[in-house]
């Protein structure tokens, strides 16, 4: 067959390499110069000739080392079985979580377990001694033994709920207070996201509550490179938005690009993997089902705010209690800090990531963009007072994404009531129309979601329920697995004592039981 591609994000992608495995024809049309989507990795100017630039992840940055995720790693086993050596990728440790690390809430920093919430006077004494990672512990953890054990049959249990937020199941079904809900959310998630689905919440807690993580030494985009490395550029059309789709009366699937030569070409199926937003922005394309154009109109998306400030030196790594990965909860305008799980140790320049999102995000983003870099070094200044630094003179130079800018307008994290509308007839072909993206998983929000809708999605169109994803056909002898090719870490502290984990992670697909059952709530982020 051969197949027309929409989007040369990760699902489209991966959706390209396993149709030519199969010997299919494919064509990736992706709208920008860049591979990879919502996968972006910001490399800042080198400030040592001999050495590479600072970087930080805009797009997604790290991966739990869960069976949930185990797509991605069997992906990267692929990779590294296939391409040469110089295309590897190679994971170092993600750091979730680091003892050092402060919140910092109505001005005062210490850490996230000990900000117990009686920093609000309204709180009943019988919730003031906890810290929000108990309290928000109690209440999901049955949730997520649950999905642990049984993922389907926990999956349908929470689709019962699906009509209420978050929120309101704290408040209706748990019976917290108010102002209890809001000290939590405050704590461990950010302004406004418990006002959605309840479902999405509980899905969000089961990724996070993953005790060892993972990133790309490198970059996240190295994925990204070696994939498309493995379809072949001839393959795959940069620059080349579609902007117009036509179903023909032989059955085929017209798909005209916006680029310089402004092709035109015909497929037996066309495959759309690009999030509603942009579907939404294809000036010309057949009208679909009713629920299916709800759907389209109507799936949330959570906007997402990241800022990269460049700094001289990686000075968090250098108090007297220093920060090694992980991040920072704040009640400041952009909400959270994240000190970088790459390079640490390192003497030249680093990157502190900014993340917000939801109304944080909103917040931020409606300002100029001088406001939004003079803010946040105002409000970072604040937070590192009390260890004698001043950002002014550290800062170098930033790069910031607000993605609900971009065409993927965030991360799919559905209203109440959405996975029972939309969820399904969204996935629905349309004649010889597919369709695939992190917002069709149920695991969506995730590269790991990403991936499996395109694997559903190629599964359909070969009719073929048993493909196998990538990477796995190689499990039982592990044959081909790529040899110990560690790169001298001597520099990098924290990753010399965790070691690389790149081939236990390959070699050891076995999960143990006692990680399975521990419930354990981390802040959690959006992905
Ligand atoms: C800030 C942020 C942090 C994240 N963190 C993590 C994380 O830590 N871990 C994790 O696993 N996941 C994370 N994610 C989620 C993950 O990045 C996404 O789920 C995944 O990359 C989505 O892939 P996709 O292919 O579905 O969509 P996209 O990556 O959005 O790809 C769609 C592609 O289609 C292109 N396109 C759009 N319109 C057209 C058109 N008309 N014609 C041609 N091309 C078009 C776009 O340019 C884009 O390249 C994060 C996402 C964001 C935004």
């Amino acid at each position: 067959m051969n197949i027309g591609i929409v989007g040369g994000g990760i699902s489209g992608l991966y959706s390209a390499l396993l149709l030519r495995q199969q010997g299919h024809t494919v064509t990736v049309f992706e709208a920008t110069d860049r591979l990879g989507g919502r996968i972006y990795t910001h490399r800042f100017q080198s400030q040592n000739k001999k050495k590479n630039g600072a970087y930080f992840e805009a797009g997604a940055m790290r991966i739990p080392r869960s069976p949930l995720h185990g797509l991605v790693f069997d992906l990267v086993r692929h990779i590294n079985t296939h391409n040469p050596a110089d295309r590897k990728v190679e994971f170092i440790p993600y750091i979730l979580e680091h003892y050092n690390n402060d919140a910092y809430i109505q001005g005062k920093r210490s850490s996230i377990d000990s900000q117990n919430l009686s920093f609000s006077p309204e709180i009943p004494p019988v919730y003031a001694g906890k810290s929000a990672r108990e309290l928000l512990g109690e209440v999901v953890s049955p949730w997520l033994m649950l999905l642990k054990k049984d993922f389907d049959l926990g999956f349908q249990q929470l689709l019962r709920y699906d009509d209420i937020s978050f929120r309101q199941y704290l408040r209706t079904v748990i019976g917290w207070p108010f102002e209890v809900i809001d000290c939590v959310e405050l704590l461990m998630s950010q302004t406004n996201q418990y006002d959605l689905s309840f479902l999405e919440i509980i899905m969000q807690n089961l990724d996070f509550n993953t005790k060892e993580w993972v990133t790309i030494a490198g970059g996240m985009s190295r994925l990204v490179d070696g994939l498309a490395n493995l379809i072949g550029s001839e393959h795959i059309l940069r620059n080349a938005p579609i902007h117009r789709i036509e179903e023909l009366p032989n059955n085929k699937v017209r798909l005209y690009a916006d680029d310089t030569s402004k092709t035109t070409r015909d497929f037996d199926k066309v495959i759309l993997c690009v999030p509603p937003a942009a579907l939404q922005a294809i000036r010309e394309r057949p009208q679909w089902s009713f629920m299916k154009e709800q759907a389209i109109r109507g799936s949330h998306y959570e906007p997402l705010y990241k800022l990269g400030l460049h700094f001289k030196t990686r000075f968090w790594e250098m108090s007297s209690r220093p920060s090694f990965g992980g991040q920072s909860t704040t009640d400041l305008r952009f909400r959270w800090i994240v000190y970088p799980s790459n390079d640490i140790g390192d003497q030249g320049s680093g990157v502190l990531l900014l993340y917000s999102w939801m109304t944080d995000a909103t917040r931020i983003s409606s300002l100029s963009k001088k406001d939004r870099l003079e803010t946040a070094l105002h409000d970072l200044n604040k937070f590192f007072a009390q260890d004698g630094v001043d950002v002014y003179t550290e800062f170098l130079d930033s790069f910031e994404i607000i993605w609900s800018g971009q065409s993927a307008t965030g991360d799919a994290m559905f209203l109440p009531s959405q996975f029972t509308r939309f969820f399904e007839v969204a996935k629905r072909a349309e004649g010889n129309v597919f369709f695939a993206g992190e917002h069709l998983s149920r695991h969506h929000t995730w590269i790991a979601g990403a991936l499996d809708s395109a694997l559903t999605t190629v599964r359909e169109i070969l009719n073929d329920g048993d493909l196998r994803p990538l990477g796995r056909e190689i499990v039982p002898g592990m044959e081909g697995l790529a040899k110990k090719n560690i790169p001298s870490t001597s520099r990098n502290l924290t990753a010399r004592y965790l070691s690389d984990i790149t081939d236990q992670l390959l070699t050891s697909l076995t999960y143990p039981q006692s990680e399975m059952l521990t419930i354990q709530c981390s802040p959690m982020g959006i992905t």
